[in-house]
């Protein structure tokens, strides 16, 4: 009998579900469990790739007809994913028509993903010319290093032939542990004090170091907190380690990216009524392992935030984990200060804003069971927390749970699977939740839990509608409307602060040309490029492109080329002219590029360093400064054009959040809307704070429409650099599926999407929309499969599962 592995491999381009048999070495019989990544031979050649171990199982090897492959390397010591990340992977390869090798990659962090080397090593037969000529002596280089011309290829390639050289890939680890030097000492309790008296007179710092390592009781303490506290400089100590009192050992630590942060302890809030009808209700399903999941919707300032860590303090009372998910929290720094000041070291925090290696080490902490509260980003749900009792979804509206690229989940999905899973509640929070969240609670599926007022019965703030027609018509080309312009005058006069959101979505500025109507395009993608003042360059946002500011128009040689739209450097000019008093913070993707900017910009803005913060969507959400009490919004409606029908949700969902920044304390708060659009629906709905208007009106539009949540869709996108192969693809396919499924199903398209051509590719959509197929998941498996053939010929087909973005 032979012990046989079952390994799902990592072979780009040649994915399959379908895991492979390896025999498991007798050396590592008892060491190889499910879970634990493995190096191993695949394909004819000598080529190497990472694995995951799904089953060991003992069988007769002559059943595997042929020779089976060994299993070259054990990579981990024990099992990177265990019993419920392997099932959660399978169920998340199935629900999103992905792999699950990309989902099992996809949950651990980016560290623990393999590299490969691809490497020219010699062999037994390597003629003593090519030794020197082309390794250099060494046993192995980089193939890349040797074969930088055709000639050099098949140079190679003829030798490899003749068994002169061989290819080989290598698998590397790139996860490092952080480790600083450590003092242990070696001389046990007697013999140290024993030695003190060998010591000359004279040498009292040799003697404190010795009473130091007293103090240590065999343990090991790093070496510059054991100076520092022993007033022993490092010459004494490498003296003591020659004499052989003490060894140094490597100490592994965590990189810790809060560890100089001043975070200030808090206490439990004494709740008001709604309050405390949430809290108890989710304790009660904490405690009762009830995997209710709870629609929290309150109105922004209602205090969300508290309900959410007495929830969570009560899951750690009952000697549970907790999950708590906010939308990419590096915008929310104040969120992290929050549940730091409340649980403290027994918070992990997960989010993209950390270095792999932080990232990496904070993992390890929860997997180690040394954090029981988590916070983070989208990926932070597949955080290795066991004996889970809470999940908590903040903003469960927000389209950053929802991944781009492949596995194209959503972690609200994912939020729930675990649920199941652990027996435990889930907490979805939101001022303005997802049409399809709300639809559920209306039909009983989830619990809904109200706040409907702000805490200390703080008025929402008024909201003024500002027509931007008419007042463009009064004083041309201004960002600012008399009043939002008197109003911010007003706040400075009181001393009191001011935020300013321009909306970027769907708005930028371009370069157009008056007289023959050019406008400045990217030559990869289909869109135009955006002004960048500090670069002094025209840059591309999908693609990256980057070109001169052109000086005459490239189409009419004009000279009368200019600027169009607004940037927010472009506001922030125009109200230093008008404000020149007025101390201004700017936050933009360009300002917050550095590490731990936002973060600062906040906390100068938030201890009163600067009177106005003019920003993009990033300051919509959650920030909590009371001494805030006008929010401007110059431009409300621009996102209301695009070709996506939740063009309207989002522009209410915006607006609601943005206008909830105002008036949080005592002083209260109003808003100012500009717009070109004053009639809008999403924009009036907005203006009262009635999301429950809003909501059943919209209901009603995706009813007409036949839209979500009343259908359910998938999109099919094809891309190539050839647009006329991406369209003949999506012809094909259109064929392909009509008699695959029901005739109750729509099938829309293929078009190319709004912006058909990004970064050169080309790309067509095809939307199926349903409300019951039960071919569904066969088909889409199958194209899943076939899909990979094309893929190495450039054709490039992705399939997303409710999408959230058609453009
Ligand atoms: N029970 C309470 N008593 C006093 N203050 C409270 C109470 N609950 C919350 N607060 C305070 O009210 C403010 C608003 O709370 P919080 O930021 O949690 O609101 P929120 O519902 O998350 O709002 P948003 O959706 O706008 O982010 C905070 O400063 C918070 O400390
Ligand atoms: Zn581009
Ligand atoms: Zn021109």
């Amino acid at each position: 009998m032979a012990q046989i592995a079952q390994v799902l491999v990592d072979v780009p381009t040649m994915q399959t579900n379908r895991p492979y048999s390896y025999r498991i070495p007798a050396a590592w019989r008892s060491q190889v469990q499910p879970g634990m990544r493995v190096v191993v031979p695949f394909g004819r050649g000598k080529r190497r790739v990472q694995g995951f171990v799904l089953a060991c199982n003992d069988a007769d090897e002559t059943a595997y007809d042929g020779e089976l492959k060994a299993i070259d390397t054990v990579v981990d010591l024990a099992p990177v994913l265990n019993p419920e990340a392997l099932a959660l992977s399978k169920w998340l390869a199935d629900s999103t028509f992905s792999f699950q090798i990309t989902c099992a990659q996809t949950m651990l962090p980016a560290v623990m993903r393999a590299k490969y080397v691809k490497l020219l090593r010699t062999t037994a037969t390597t003629p003593a010319d090519i030794q020197t000529t082309i390794f250099h002596g060494q046993s192995s280089v980089p193939f890349d290093d040797v074969a930088t011309t055709p000639a050099q290829v098949s140079d190679l390639l003829r030798l490899q032939a003749a068994g002169a050289v061989e290819v080989y890939f290598q698998v590397k680890n790139q996860a490092r542990h952080k480790t600083v030097v450590g003092i242990t000492a070696v001389l046990d309790q007697a013999e140290l004090v024993e030695a003190e008296k060998t010591v000359r007179a004279g040498a009292a710092k040799q003697v404190a170091l010795l009473k130091g390592l007293q103090t240590l009781n065999g343990e090991t303490l790093a070496q510059k907190k054991f100076s520092d506290q022993f007033g022993v400089s490092e010459a004494v100590i490498r003296t003591g380690e020659q004499k052989g009192w003490l060894k140094k050992t490597p100490i592994e630590v965590y990189r810790d990216p809060y560890a100089t942060a001043d975070i200030k302890a808090t206490k439990s809030l004494k709740l008001n009524d709604e309050q405390q009808v949430a809290v108890d209700q989710i304790v009660a399903a904490v405690q009762k392992s009830a995997k209710t999941t709870f629609l929290l919707e309150g109105v922004t300032g209602s205090g969300k935030t508290e309900v959410y860590l007495q929830s969570i303090a009560a899951a750690l009372a009952q000697g549970k984990t907790a999950l708590m998910l906010v939308p990419e929290i590096s915008l929310t720094p104040q969120m992290v200060q929050r549940v730091k000041g409340r649980f403290g070291k027994a918070v992990a925090v997960l989010h993209s804003g950390l270095s792999s290696g932080e990232k990496y080490d904070e993992w390890r902490r929860i997997k180690r069971q040394e954090a029981q509260v988590v916070v983070g980003a989208r990926s932070a749900v597949f955080a290795p927390l066991t004996n889970l009792g809470l999940i908590i979804m903040d903003e469960e509206h927000e389209s950053s749970y929802k991944q781009d690229d492949a596995p194209r989940y959503h972690a609200r999905q994912v939020a729930l699977w675990r649920s199941q899973y652990h027996d435990c509640p889930v907490v979805l929070g939101s001022a303005t939740p997802s049409l399809e969240t709300r639809a559920r609670a209306e039909k009983g599926v989830y619990q809904r839990l109200l706040l409907a007022d702000r805490v200390n019965q703080r008025p929402l703030p008024k909201v003024s509608i500002i027509d931007m027609k008419t007042e463009l018509q009064k004083h041309a080309e201004s960002n600012f409307s008399q009043a939002l312009l008197v109003a911010l005058q007003d706040r400075l006069d009181r001393h009191e602060q001011s935020v300013l959101m321009l909306n970027r979505r769907g708005y930028s500025s371009f370069v157009l040309c008056r007289d023959c109507g050019f406008v400045l395009k990217c030559p990869n993608c289909d869109i135009s490029l955006t002004l960048h003042m500090d670069t002094h360059t025209m840059k591309c946002h999908y693609c990256g492109h980057e070109e001169a500011i052109p000086r005459i128009c490239p189409n009419c040689h004009s000279h009368q080329i200019r600027y169009y739209g607004t940037g927010t450097e472009k506001v922030e000019e125009e109200l230093r002219d008008l404000l020149p008093d007025a101390r201004i913070i700017r936050m933009d993707n360009d300002t917050t590029r550095k590490k731990g900017a936002h973060a600062r910009l906040l906390s100068q803005f938030g201890s009163g360093e600067a009177d106005i913060l003019i920003g993009t969507q990033m300051i919509a959400k959650g920030l909590d400064f009371p001494n805030v009490t006008l929010v401007g919004v110059l431009n409300a409606d621009t996102a209301l054009g695009l070709p996506d029908f939740r063009a309207s949700e989002r522009t209410f969902q915006l607006l609601t959040q943005v206008s909830g920044r105002a008036g949080r304390a005592e002083k209260s708060g109003h808003v100012y809307i500009q717009t070109f659009n004053p009639d809008h629906y999403a924009i009036r709905f907005a203006q009262h704070h009635d999301y429950e208007g809003f909501f059943k009106y919209e209901m009603r539009m995706r009813h007409q429409g036949g839209y979500p949540p009343y259908y359910f869709t998938v999109q099919i996108t094809a891309s190539d650099l050839d647009e006329a192969v991406a369209a003949k693809r999506m012809y094909q396919l259109l064929q392909w599926l009509k008699p695959q499924l029901t005739p109750s199903t729509q099938i829309l398209g293929p078009t190319p999407k709004p912006i058909a051509r990004v970064n050169r590719r080309y790309y067509y959509q095809i939307v199926i929309k349903y409300k019951r197929e039960p071919n569904l998941a066969a088909t889409l498996t199958t194209l899943l499969h076939e899909t990979q053939v094309q893929q190495r010929q450039g054709l490039q087909i992705a399939i997303d599962v409710e999408p959230l973005h058609f453009m």
